[in-house]
């Protein structure tokens, strides 16, 4: 049987996702006159945020460091935006700019085809044709689940924080949460507070920093500091303050990279896990840590930031700088800026005078 797809040239950028990426890249786009097309695999917008967070997520940057671009968040919501509010400020954010991305079409393949000098992006069902190509996918669309030998004669349930809700069903169960990030640590908080009895595995070193510094966000701090200072000397200022805080995270067996929590996100891409009560429980021994390990796992390895948001031939991505919901705003106004003055120049004319 010969299926053909539906073929269709696309005026604009094809953007491929309508996470907060692809939604700022159409946004950045709209605000320079040109048109484009979202192309998303699930079912609806924002489908990390509505589908694969767990009930009690925070943001854990404030909010101004978390909003797109153009549009504030509503000023009566609260520093640290709950999972569902940043949801329906995402759904008013595509309402307001008329963004409706093309839903349920999973993109299987893009190809640039050279003698054509165009992109062809084929879903399941269409395959569309365009100048330009932007890959706003997401850092965290693939779960990791490291293969555990024996794994299949485990009679516990299995699952990855992807779909972890709440701690309600672990009530007084052992859990083994597998990795230190910040979801690791924030699901073993939840998991303790709902009188699970938690271990943690932390394999290798981490940085730990508090949410916040005397009721201020070490975000923020870090943030303005380096309008000022070097990152290596906010690194440091960091790490003295985390210590008084928190104390040595070594005392309790949590090792620290040798650079420092910003210089390693920047460098490694690791975002340092930012504390809300979590190592208190580890302090306390609430939550036990299991053995250190020191198997490294699969980077994920970016062009580096901050050269991580234009390839070659009219290909884009937003969203792959580790850097956040602020990386993702930068890197939409700089792809925006990119195509719109290409768009302006080359191709505004071939449909505004047909
Ligand atoms: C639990 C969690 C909390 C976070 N909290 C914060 C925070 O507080 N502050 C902060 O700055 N950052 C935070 N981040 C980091 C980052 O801001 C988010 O991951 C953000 O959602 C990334 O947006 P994105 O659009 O790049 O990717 P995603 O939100 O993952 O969106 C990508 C979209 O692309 C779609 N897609 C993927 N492949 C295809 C395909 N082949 N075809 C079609 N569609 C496809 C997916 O279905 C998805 O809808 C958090 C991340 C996680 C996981
Ligand atoms: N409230 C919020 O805003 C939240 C934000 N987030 C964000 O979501 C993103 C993803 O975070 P997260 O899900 O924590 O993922 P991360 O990749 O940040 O962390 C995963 C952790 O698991 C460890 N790990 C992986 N495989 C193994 C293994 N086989 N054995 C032992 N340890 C292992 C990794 O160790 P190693 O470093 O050695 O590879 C790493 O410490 C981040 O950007 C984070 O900041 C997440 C949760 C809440
Ligand atoms: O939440 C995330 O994953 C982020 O990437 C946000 C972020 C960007 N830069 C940082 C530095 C320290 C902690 C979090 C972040």
């Amino acid at each position: 049987m010969s299926s053909k797809a539906k073929r269709f040239w696309t005026p604009g950028p094809v953007i491929v996702g309508a996470g907060p990426s692809g939604l700022a890249a159409a946004a950045c786009l709209k605000e320079r006159g040109v048109p484009s097309l979202i192309i998303e695999k699930e079912s609806c917008l924002a489908s990390l945020w509505k589908l694969k967070i767990y009930d009690h997520l925070q943001l854990h940057l404030p909010k101004q460091f978390c909003q797109l671009p153009y549009v504030p968040f509503p000023r009566e919501y609260p520093a640290y935006p709950s999972g569902q509010q940043f949801i329906t400020y995402m759904e008013a954010y595509a309402n307001h700019f008329e963004i409706e991305p093309l839903l349920g079409q999973e993109v299987q393949w893009a190809k640039y085809d050279a003698a054509m000098g165009h992109w062809r992006v084929k879903t399941h069902e269409y395959e569309f044709m365009c100048r330009w190509l932007i890959v706003a996918t997401g850092e965290n669309e693939v779960p990791v689940l490291p293969k555990i030998p024996g794994i299949s004669e485990f009679r516990g349930r299995l699952l990855h924080t992807s779909t972890y809700k709440n701690g309600v069903e672990f009530r007084a169960s052992k859990v083994l949460v597998v990795g230190c990030g910040n979801s690791g640590m924030e699901i073993s908080f939840d998991l303790c507070k709902n009188g699970a009895q938690v271990s943690l595995v932390v394999r290798d070193k981490v940085h730990i920093l508090p949410k916040k510094i005397l009721g201020r966000s070490s975000f923020a701090i870090s943030v303005w500091l380096l309008k000022w200072f070097p990152v290596d000397v906010v690194d440091r200022f960091l790490l003295f303050c985390s210590r008084l805080v928190l104390g040595d995270t070594k005392q309790i067996g949590i090792q620290r990279p040798k650079m420092g929590p910003l210089q390693w996100k920047n460098s490694v891409g690791k975002t340092p896990v930012l504390d809300d009560g979590a190592f208190a429980k580890i302090k306390s021994g609430e939550i036990k840590e299991a053995s250190l390990f020191n198997q490294k796992n699969n980077n994920n390895p970016q062009d580096s930031y901050p050269k991580n948001w234009k390839g070659k031939n009219g290909v884009y991505s937003v969203g792959f700088a580790r850097q956040g919901l602020l990386g993702i705003s930068m890197d939409a106004h700089k792809v925006a800026d990119d195509i719109a003055s290409q768009w302006n120049s080359e191709t505004r004319h071939l449909w505004l005078d047909s």
